[in-house]
């Protein structure tokens, strides 16, 4: 069976009671309205992936659920419970562990020191445990199948991601019970996205929920149980694998109208004649008939 069957295969499971629940969430700063009546149910041991353009409002989202800026409107319910978060320790102590893009880890520490960052273990006279978090580090990567040969290595040197892992690996051993990554594929090739997303799924897989935020259809739909398109704000598409295709994910995320109204141009500019400028080195032009007026 491939990957990509696996993952699939794997992306389905029952529907539970929603560990975090937004209900008609908004966000205003002044007179921008960066999210609107967002509803979102995010489950433990499913994979919910949050779509959307630039300026979607998936950065409002993510910060509303992480404790960073406090939602305007609606309702936010952590297992039940009603709640505003007023800063990052109370999302993280309701269970929420957020993995920034670029601000995961600290680079020049040790992989071991970032693994404990914040939950350093001591021993008599508050002296750090080292030789104790290393061991555990060392047991809790292994154990997720990440391959570090050096923990004394700063965490700066290794790939993006790795770095994601850990930061994965982390959420997990600390008890999060929800894990909310931010475009963790982004930065990255092919390959090592697809390590990212096999953690992604064991983190899943250990009863997580997972807020997987991403432009990528591609990568959402390898791994994803629920899928949210965010448009201008607002929630265009809430659906569950068993009902939609990667191409319909494709093209709603595109954007159905819009393009068709590329196809359209593109068909535009492949009927016009390309002109070479009179260096050869130089950019090629391509003259449309959308332009010739
Ligand atoms: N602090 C802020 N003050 C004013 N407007 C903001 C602020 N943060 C975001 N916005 C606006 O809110 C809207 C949603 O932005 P947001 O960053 O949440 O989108 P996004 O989907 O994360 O986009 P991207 O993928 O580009 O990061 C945008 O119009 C943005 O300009």
């Amino acid at each position: 069976m491939s990957t990509t069957e696996k993952f699939a295969e794997e992306a389905s499971s029952s529907p539970t009671t929603p560990v975090v629940h937004l209900e008609e969430v908004g966000k205003s700063y002044g007179n921008v309205h960066a999210l609107r009546g967002v509803s979102l149910a995010v489950r433990q041991g499913e994979i919910t992936c949050v779509l959307g353009d630039n300026g979607a409002g998936k950065s409002t989202l993510i910060k509303i659920i992480a404790g960073l800026h406090e939602h305007t409107d609606g309702v936010l319910s952590v297992n039940g419970e009603r709640r505003t978060f007023s800063s990052p320790r109370e999302s993280l102590d309701s269970g929420i562990a957020t993995v920034y893009q670029d601000l995961a880890l600290a680079p020049l520490m040790s992989v071991w020191r970032n693994f404990f960052l914040g939950n350093e273990l001591t021993k008599a006279f508050g002296m750090l445990d080292a030789a104790k978090m290393k061991k555990i580090a060392h047991e809790e990567l292994t154990k997720m199948g990440i391959s570090i040969p050096n923990l004394e290595q700063p965490v700066g040197m290794l790939s993006g991601g790795q770095r994601q892992c850990i930061a994965i690996a982390r959420a997990i051993y600390f008890g999060a019970k929800v894990l909310i990554l931010d475009e963790p594929t982004a930065a990255l090739g092919v390959k090592q996205s697809g390590v990212v997303l096999k953690y992604i799924v064991k983190a899943r897989d250990a009863g997580l929920g997972v807020v997987f935020i991403t432009h990528n259809p591609h990568h959402a739909y390898l791994v994803g149980n629920h899928f949210v398109v965010l448009k201008l704000g607002r929630v265009a598409l809430d659906t569950h694998r068993a009902d939609i295709t990667l191409e319909q994910l494709t093209n709603e995320m595109a954007g159905g109208s819009e393009l068709e109204a590329l196809s359209h141009e593109l068909r535009g500019i492949e009927a016009g004649t390309v002109v070479r400028p009179a260096s050869s080195e130089g950019p090629v032009r391509i003259e449309s008939p959308l332009e010739s007026t």
